[in-house]
């Protein structure tokens, strides 16, 4: 088996004394700085001015220009959404990364498929929580922590694997083990993680679900809760003890109607779909769409993720959450409505 890095196997001096600039406030930037601050490192977050910029300083941060962030750090992470960050690179880390330095990814993207070009004198290296940010932070504060991936892409001080340990142990990533990759390993599988099971696998089936019981009639309520709400809680068994654990809870009834009707839904007919998307991520068909879209301005993106929130399960969704108080329910999809230009 592949060796799995725990707290006690990472020696973090290596990385204390070094100012760590965050740029990015957002998902995982909040939490690599919270989390890094707290484990008692030096960090700066590197911002424009706006909303993320006043919620750093009511965090207690120190924060700066991302320009400025980087004059003055010696690790530079860059957590802005992977479409901005050639940009805002080219315009603003590029001139002020020094001979030495480290410049740090959470995700493979520009680097593998070549939007970043690093310089020759500088540590390249990526961290990537096998997570959402927000959880990033909130399992950190309660003494526990989201795996982690780490690479090496280019090593000009010697130091870069153990200085990628120290930053991983620093954001609570080592209580729940980090393990060496590539970068072309690390996008690749993320893609395809997020595409075909994660995010896009799993609102397909739940849609899919949701869909077929209130074609046939079904109330949309009930429907809801079994096809979305429920998920979570069965999650939550899978993520805890696998698919053994879901199972032991579940009656016998679903058990073998597990067996008997899951294959008949997902079957070899999705895996060679999902070998078609895998192949898309490789020869970088889908990096360049991605690309594409975002240098005009979202069109697609934007009408799909607008048709999306109007889908009835979302509607009936944010009506029965609104009665369950323990759920918090924030309004978080506006970010994500408009792109001018590459700036939203
Ligand atoms: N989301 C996740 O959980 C995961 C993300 N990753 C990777 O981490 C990286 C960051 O992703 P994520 O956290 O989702 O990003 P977000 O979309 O959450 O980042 C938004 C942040 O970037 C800032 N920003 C955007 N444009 C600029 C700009 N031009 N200049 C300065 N700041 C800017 C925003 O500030 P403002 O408020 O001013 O707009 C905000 O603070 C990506 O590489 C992603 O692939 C990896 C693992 C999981
Ligand atoms: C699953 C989506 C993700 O890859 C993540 C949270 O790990 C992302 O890019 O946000
Ligand atoms: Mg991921
Ligand atoms: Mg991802």
């Amino acid at each position: 088996m592949v060796k799995v890095l725990y707290n006690g196997d990472i020696q973090e001096e290596v990385l204390q004394g070094k100012k760590i600039a965050v740029i990015g406030y957002g998902s995982q930037g909040h939490a690599h700085a919270l989390n890094l601050k707290e484990s008692g490192f030096d960090v700066v977050v590197g911002l424009r001015e706006g909303k993320s910029w006043d919620k750093a300083v009511e965090d207690g941060l120190e924060v700066t220009s991302v320009a400025e962030a980087t004059a003055a750090a010696e690790v530079v992470m860059v957590l802005l959404p992977d479409e901005m960050q050639p940009k805002v690179y080219e315009e603003s880390i590029k001139a002020n990364l020094q001979a030495g330095n480290a410049l740090v990814f959470a995700h493979g993207f520009n680097v593998h498929f070549s939007q970043i070009v690093p310089p020759a004198d500088v540590d390249v290296f990526l961290v990537a929580p096998k997570g959402p940010g927000h959880l990033v932070r909130r399992t950190y504060t309660e003494g526990a922590g989201v795996p982690a991936l780490y690479a090496v892409y280019q090593d000009y001080t010697g130091q870069a694997r153990d200085v990628a340990l120290a930053y991983a142990k620093g954001i609570g990533s080592a209580r729940a083990g980090v393990l060496e990759t590539t970068f072309q390993e690390e996008t690749e599988t993320d893609l395809f993680g997020e595409q075909a099971v994660l995010c896009g696998g799993a609102t397909a089936l739940i849609k899919a679900g949701f869909e077929t019981l209130v074609e046939a009639g079904y109330q949309p309520e009930v429907a809801y809760f079994e096809c979305l709400h429920e998920l979570k809680l069965i999650v939550d068994l899978l993520y805890e003890g696998g698919l053994e654990n879901m199972r032991y809870s579940i009656s016998d009834t679903a058990q073998w109607g597990d067996f008997v009707s899951g294959p008949r839904v997902v079957n070899e007919d999705t895996k060679a779909r999902m070998k078609e998307v895998l192949k898309d991520i490789q020869t970088g068909k889908f990096a360049q769409g991605w690309i594409l879209e975002n240098q005009t301005n979202r069109p697609q993106f934007n009408a799909i993720n607008r048709a999306e929130n109007n889908h009835q399960i979302e509607v009936v969704g944010r009506e029965l959450r609104a009665l369950m108080p323990f759920i918090k329910n924030k309004p978080v999809n506006a970010k994500k409505e408009v792109v001018v230009n590459g700036s939203r």
